[in-house]
């Protein structure tokens, strides 16, 4: 099953592996032409109707293999309002080669004959609302027609993500649809097939620029990117500090650090961007925790745990006491991560250990995270919560889904950007879905230091420029 978002960035991601769209929808209209094949006899009266994007652009694909019938091909509208150029490269294919074709520039002219079954490829994934004219009028011809209906990918007017279908949607007889099922598909009262259209499973296994266009989080809103509240450091100055600014240049509109007072000046003095909230405390201690709960709670922060922080036990204490008493959003990193396995929380967690932190912690203790990533998979569904696990290939798992991310360069093993990484997480955690989220940051942190290209001698704070461009869905 598979939403339409998440479609299309298998889409982009299949097109950035070498496989391009319009390969994809020479498969799709293959698959058609087979449906039709499989239900009527050949010299069987076939209508086509295409509308003018890449639904349409499957069906004139299919025109092509469907020689031994009797087929007639409508266009909705005028060839030059084709919405795409490999739907319309398909349709000029058509009248070039002399196949039967008509473009259909006013519905009170579409006669669909006395077809013995109709295509109906107006409108696929890319619909919204009712049908419009003339999709409106040839969808009820259809739905009048004696004919069987094939539709392509989706009946038109039905939304494929929740099934639910404008005013005058199509009665879909059958429905071919490609990849995988469509969650809108389930309730249909159609017989439905789905075809595989050679998109390799790289395309959803690895993190990929189809991910980046993609917001999945219903919460987001354009510029409303979250507060993120970075809870760490007192050993360590640095590490909040990168956290903290590596979420503002992901994206987040606020960053907090909240630090014991004795680090103030020095991180404050990092950057002027950041809002440093101290206490009055050597380090973390439960002494914080409501305060810091409160402030995390009434602000729907999104809280990184963990960036320097150290292991004290009374600070590990604090964690847990936070944890136990968030239900929020949160990325627990580094010296955080241990107390994860034993605590009880209500929070959506993003655990970001490295390989020794993941051993640590109950997990896999292996070199090659990506080798291994079925088991990451399993200790992710034993601790309940994501666990994006660092490394040359990075791996990403909910326990249900695992997903890997292959992209850096040999000098992202200096200190800090697991920081970044945490920081760049808490993010994305404002506009996606948690596991999107967890997904998508080691793609962005990974690309930020490939576009620097700098090999040896790469520091981390090198990288917080380059995640704006990292984060381009166009680039
Ligand atoms: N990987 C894949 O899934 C592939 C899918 N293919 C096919 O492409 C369509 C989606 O194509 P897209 O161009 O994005 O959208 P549509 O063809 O569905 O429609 C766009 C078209 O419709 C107009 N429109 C929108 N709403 C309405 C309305 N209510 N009434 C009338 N017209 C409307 C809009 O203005 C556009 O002109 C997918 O379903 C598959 O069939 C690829 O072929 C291969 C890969
Ligand atoms: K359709």
């Amino acid at each position: 099953m598979i939403t339409t978002d998440r479609m299309a960035a298998v889409d982009a991601n299949a097109a950035a592996l070498g496989v391009p769209q319009k390969q994809l929808m020479e498969s799709s209209g293959n698959a058609v032409a087979r449906a039709v094949r499989d239900l009527v006899d050949p010299g069987s009266r076939i209508a086509i109707v295409a509308g003018r994007g890449n639904n349409g652009g499957d069906a004139l694909v299919a025109a092509r293999f469907l020689d031994e019938f009797d087929t007639h091909t409508l266009l909705l509208g005028r060839a030059e309002t084709i919405s795409t150029d490999i739907a319309r490269e398909n349709w000029d294919a058509l009248d070039e080669a002399k196949y039967d074709v008509e473009e259909v520039q006013d519905s009170r002219a579409i006669g669909l004959g006395d077809p013995d079954l109709v295509v109906d490829a107006m409108l696929g994934t890319g619909i919204s609302g009712d049908l419009r004219e003339p999709e409106a009028t040839a969808a009820r011809e259809m739905n009048e027609s004696d004919a069987t209906v094939l539709s392509v990918d989706v009946p038109s007017g039905v939304d494929a993500d929740t099934g639910e279908g404008g005013a005058g949607a199509v009665e879909a007889d059958h429905v071919v649809t490609f990849h995988d099922s469509k969650p809108g598909l389930d309730s249909l009262d159609a017989d439905v097939r789905v075809e595989d259209i050679g998109i390799p499973a790289a395309a959803e296994r690895f993190v990929g620029p189809g991910d980046l266009a993609v917001e999945t989080d219903p919460r987001a809103r354009k510029g409303d990117s979250g507060r993120v509240m970075v809870i760490g450091g007192g050993p360590y100055t640095g590490a909040p500090a990168l956290a903290a600014q590596s979420s503002l240049r992901a994206g987040a509109d606020l960053a907090f650090v909240s630090i014991p007072e004795r680090v103030f000046d020095p991180i404050a003095g990092y950057a002027e961007d950041l809002i440093v909230q101290p206490y009055d405390a050597p380090r973390l201690g439960p002494d914080q925790v409501d305060d810091l709960l409160d402030t995390a709670t009434r602000h729907d922060d999104i809280v990184v745990l963990g960036p320097g922080l150290g292991t004290a036990d009374e600070t590990l204490d604090a964690v847990a006491e936070f944890l136990s008493g968030f239900d929020g959003r949160a990325v627990v990193d580094a010296d955080a991560l241990s107390v994860v396995p034993e605590v009880d929380t209500d929070a959506t967690l993003v655990c970001t250990p490295n390989r020794h932190e993941l051993a640590e912690m109950g997990g896999p203790d292996v070199d090659d995270l990506a080798a291994h990533a079925d088991e990451i998979e399993a200790f992710a569904a034993d601790l309940g919560h994501i666990v994006l696990a660092k490394a040359k290939d990075d791996v990403i798992s909910n326990g249900k889904r695992t997903r890997i991310s292959r992209v850096g360069t040999p000098g992202m093993t200096v200190g800090g950007t697991g920081d970044l990484l945490a920081g760049i997480t808490a993010a994305q955690l404002g506009t996606r879905e948690a596991f999107d989220a967890a997904c998508v940051a080691p793609y962005v942190n990974g690309r930020a230091a490939e576009a620097l290209d700098r090999g040896s001698g790469l520091m981390a704070s090198d990288l917080l420029d380059a995640i704006p461009e990292a984060m381009r869905v166009d680039r």
